[in-house]
């Protein structure tokens, strides 16, 4: 149960108190109750019986010249006239006024009113206050008798369409009691005496009740036009609704939000005109046009009007530009100039934002909307910024709510005055922000004790059970397969018919191999000019350098060829192009038919002519879906260069090997230490090309564990040896790929890998176009590729055979110095053969036992 609280000031102190400071208490506020009663006062407090609530304010007149007023004022004014008998004289307090004081908002209860109204005499004036008749809750209308008369709304039963809480309660008052006089000491009196109030008038009824729940605000949103009604107070106050944020002009209760919504009654163009007069000067009178209200508007809707309005003077009409309008600002009374489209824009952004106090004040103050506008006119083109514009005017519009609330500035203009300077630091609100940093700092430090366990355990085990999306290396082999495959047709189409089709097409494939071959981003490949292909390095390997390498790195280096392309942040990235995909290349060149000056900057993979290039990811992702690939995403060029920099791992990589690795996939490295290497470019054709050949294989295991260094050191093979020269294609057959790294490796399979795998894997790339590619100038390939193949003869097998045919039964694998014993032992026969000539044979062999066996 409530505990009654304990008066600690008399009520008439009270009242005093607020007759001198001509202010009103905390804890009233004015709300929109429906059309008919409009506004009234309602506590936000408790209030005791006895209480001093509101003084009713006005200005004090004579009898006369009340009478002079009433025979002016529309019916509706008339009901803010309140005349009442003092010191033996008819004197009338005429609230018609619109001002802040909330006292001439309470409405008429004669059943069961909440407040009785009193006259108190201060300094022999009276004033009319009104004290609590009950106890009222927070959230009670405060009312009072207006006395027993022909009250419209009461004879119409009117006030029952919004019932009243008590209602039915007491017998109506007589006239009498209605106001008391209260006596006091000599300044202050009071008096019970009758009062009249005249008639007011009723609003038409509605069809619909609205439940609308106003208060005051600054309606900065109506915008007067300069043409037809010229500068007024900018104090002019209207009504917003707490909820909806709904602002309508204070004396017609129009609803300027949505046009759609126009169930609030519109006054007669006559009443809203007496308004208007009776608060302004005679001079500003003489300016109201006969427009009536059409003189004031909605922001939005007064560019239409300002075009035709009959007010405007010709010369301002030709001034006028298409699309823009002049409108004043209610607040700041200046002129200002709308760009309609930004309007527009403005407002679909103003009418996005979350639908509180703070939007509707930034909705309504004209300022912030000329902040808005600047804003958008700087940002609006895009979209991304229109979060970051939204919360601006959030930031300035609680600003200004703070103001409002606490500080009584009522626009943005009051606010930027010096006088000001003080509040608007205040208002800031530095509490708030100092509390904001403290949660910022606590929820940092703390997460983890005030989460549970369970709860941090769930998110990090998260992380745990997300799936790697890195691609297997067989996957890798299919789609390179599928890429020969494409490529070789799109060749033969492309020469039988040089059409933008199908040099698109061999433009996405040959794009796709380059990609997957070389890690490299879809962006970087696929903005190659024309001009990173035709400027590649073609010099021919120089001695001093090659005197570093080994003959396979040598080879290599004839083998590929290197173009040099722009990638992230204007960095050098070097391309290696395999046989294949350079005449792929060859050949789109050969078939563009553009300048060859305009032609040096355009992209390489543009179809000629129409410069729409492609990007290998959409033909990785056509693969993908072809070959049944689980995983599209595994296929993406960023995943397939952490294949290779995870797969590289398997290697024993030196750190500058490393290095070398990272800088060709574009990974950060520390570049310093080439100094001591060989040139950038040799090494990549020589020693990454060679790691790019194995992944691309599958052979991993063969090089496992080696450094770049190690994998080419290979002295004894000579070039001339092929393994698959052998006269039998079972025994000679170049070994198969151990594809996937999951492949158990047994001891033999980590020998080193050999120049005819390097070959074989050389040869398998190039396959798909070595027949049908056209001559090109530059590196001999085709001398590269050329292997003298020297068949088995029958002595050697039989040689070879005496010593590994255990071996082979089993499939085992022979190791080195077992193959050097062996020819050791055999002598003039293996004289022609290598150490690893006759491993291979035996590994060979063991192959082709196990699959005739199976
Ligand atoms: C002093 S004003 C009160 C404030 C008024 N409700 C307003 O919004 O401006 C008196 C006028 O309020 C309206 N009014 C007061 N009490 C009412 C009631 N019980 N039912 C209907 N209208 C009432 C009448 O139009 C009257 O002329």
């Amino acid at each position: 149960m409530q505990r009654r609280r304990r008066r600690c000031i008399n009520p008439k102190d009270d009242a005093r108190c607020y007759i001198d400071t001509g202010g009103d208490k905390a804890g009233l506020d004015v709300q929109y109750i429906n059309a008919i009663k409009g506004r009234g006062i309602f506590t936000s407090i408790p209030f005791q019986t006895g209480d001093f609530l509101i003084e009713y304010r006005g200005e004090l007149i004579s009898q006369q010249e009340c009478e002079t007023r009433l025979k002016r004022y529309p019916a509706r004014l008339k009901g803010f006239m309140f005349e009442f008998h003092f010191d033996g004289k008819l004197w009338c307090v005429d609230a018609a006024k619109e001002h802040e004081s909330l006292g001439r908002l309470v409405n008429d209860n004669h059943r069961n009113p909440t407040a009785k109204m009193k006259k108190l005499s201060v300094q022999g004036k009276p004033h009319l206050c009104l004290f609590a008749d009950r106890d009222i809750s927070p959230g009670e209308e405060i009312t009072y008798n207006y006395g027993d008369s022909d009250w419209p709304w009461r004879c119409k039963g009117l006030d029952e369409v919004m019932p009243l809480e008590t209602c039915g309660a007491t017998q109506a008052q007589s006239q009498n009691e209605n106001i008391e006089e209260m006596v006091t000491n000599s300044d202050c009196t009071e008096t019970t005496e009758s009062f009249t109030k005249t008639t007011g008038q009723v609003f038409s009824p509605l069809s619909r009740a609205e439940k609308h729940c106003l208060r005051i605000a600054s309606v900065s949103s109506l915008d007067r036009c300069v043409s037809c009604v010229g500068p007024v107070s900018s104090k002019w106050l209207g009504y917003e609704c707490r909820e909806c944020s709904q602002v309508w002009h204070k004396s017609c209760f129009r609803n300027i939000q949505d046009d759609n919504l126009h169930y609030l009654p519109k006054p007669s163009e006559n009443s809203f005109r007496d308004e208007l007069q009776s608060n302004q000067s005679e001079s500003e009178k003489d300016q109201i046009s006969d427009e009536g209200m059409s003189g004031l508007y909605i922001r939005k809707d007064l560019w239409r009007h300002v075009r035709r309005c009959p007010c405007k003077p010709k010369n301002e009409e030709e001034e006028e530009k298409p699309g823009r309008t002049k409108v004043l600002g209610l607040a700041s009374a200046q002129e200002s100039v709308f760009c309609q489209q930004i309007s527009s824009g403005v407002w679909k952004l103003l009418n996005a934002m979350r639908q509180d106090e703070v939007a509707a004040v930034v909705r309504n103050d004209l300022s912030i909307i000329q902040f808005a506008q600047s804003l958008y006119s700087k940002h609006g083109q895009d979209p991304t910024k229109y979060e970051y514009i939204r919360q601006k005017l959030r930031e300035v519009g609680r600003l200004l709510l703070c103001l409002r609330t606490e500080f009584s500035v009522y626009n943005l203009e009051e606010a930027v005055k010096p006088a000001n300077c003080q509040r608007v630091v205040q208002a800031r609100d530095d509490e708030l922000i100092k509390s904001t940093k403290m949660f910022e700092k606590l929820y940092t430090s703390k997460l983890s004790e005030f989460v549970s366990h369970s709860a941090l355990n769930t998110l990090s085990g998260a992380k745990y059970n997300k799936p790697s999306t890195l691609p297997f290396t067989e996957d890798v082999q299919i789609l390179h397969r599928h890429l020969d495959k494409s490529a070789e047709s799109a060749i033969c189409n492309l020469k039988e018919e040089a059409t933008p089709q199908n040099y698109a097409e061999l433009a996405k494939v040959a794009l796709a191999q380059i990609i997957v071959f070389n890690r490299r981003s879809t962006g970087e490949v696929s903005k190659m000019h024309l001009k990173h292909f035709n400027e590649r390095d073609n010099a021919e390997l120089h001695q001093d350098v090659a005197k570093g390498l080994s003959k396979t790195e040598q080879r290599l280096c004839n083998y590929f060829s290197r173009v040099e392309i722009t990638g992230k942040r204007g960095r050098k990235v070097a391309v290696l192009l395999s046989p294949s995909m350079f005449d792929a290349l060859s050949l789109l060149v050969s078939k563009r038919t553009e300048c060859g000056v305009c032609s040096t900057n355009v992209f390489l993979f543009a179809r000629p002519k129409c410069m729409s290039y492609y990007r290998g990811q959409d033909c990785l992702r056509l693969h993908a879906s072809k070959c049944g690939a689980k995983h599209p995403e595994h296929l993406r060029s960023t995943h397939l260069r952490k294949h290779v920099a995870t797969l590289s791992q398997v290697l024993n990589l030196k750190n500058n090997e490393l290095d070398q690795v990272a800088d060709f996939l574009g990974h950060d490295i520390r570049v310093h230490q080439d100094f001591y290497r060989l040139p950038v470019p040799t090494t990549q054709l020589a020693k990454i090309s060679k790691l790019l050949l194995s992944m691309e294989k599958g052979q991993l295991s063969s090089i496992q564990g080696k450094s770049l260094d190690e994998i080419d050191i290979e002295d004894e093979i000579s070039f001339s040896d092929a393994v698959n020269s052998d006269s039998d294609d079972d025994e000679t057959a170049a070994p198969p790929p151990e594809c996937g790294t999951s492949q158990p490796v047994t001891s033999a399979s980590t020998s080193v890998i050999t120049e005819q795998a390097i070959d074989h894997l050389a040869e398998t790339v190039s396959s798909t176009v070595s027949e049908t590619a056209p001559p090109y100038e530059g590196k001999d390939h085709e001398k590269a590729r050329k292997t003298i193949k020297k068949p088995w003869a029958k002595d050697e097998v039989a040689a070879v055979m005496r010593h590994f045919k255990l071996y082979i039964a089993k499939g085992n694998l022979a190791t080195k110095s077992e193959c050097h014993h062996c020819k050791l032992v055999e002598g003039k026969v293996l004289d022609e053969r290598t150490v690893q000539n006759v491993r291979d044979f035996v590994r060979n062999r063991g192959i082709a036992r196990k699959r005739q066996s199976q």
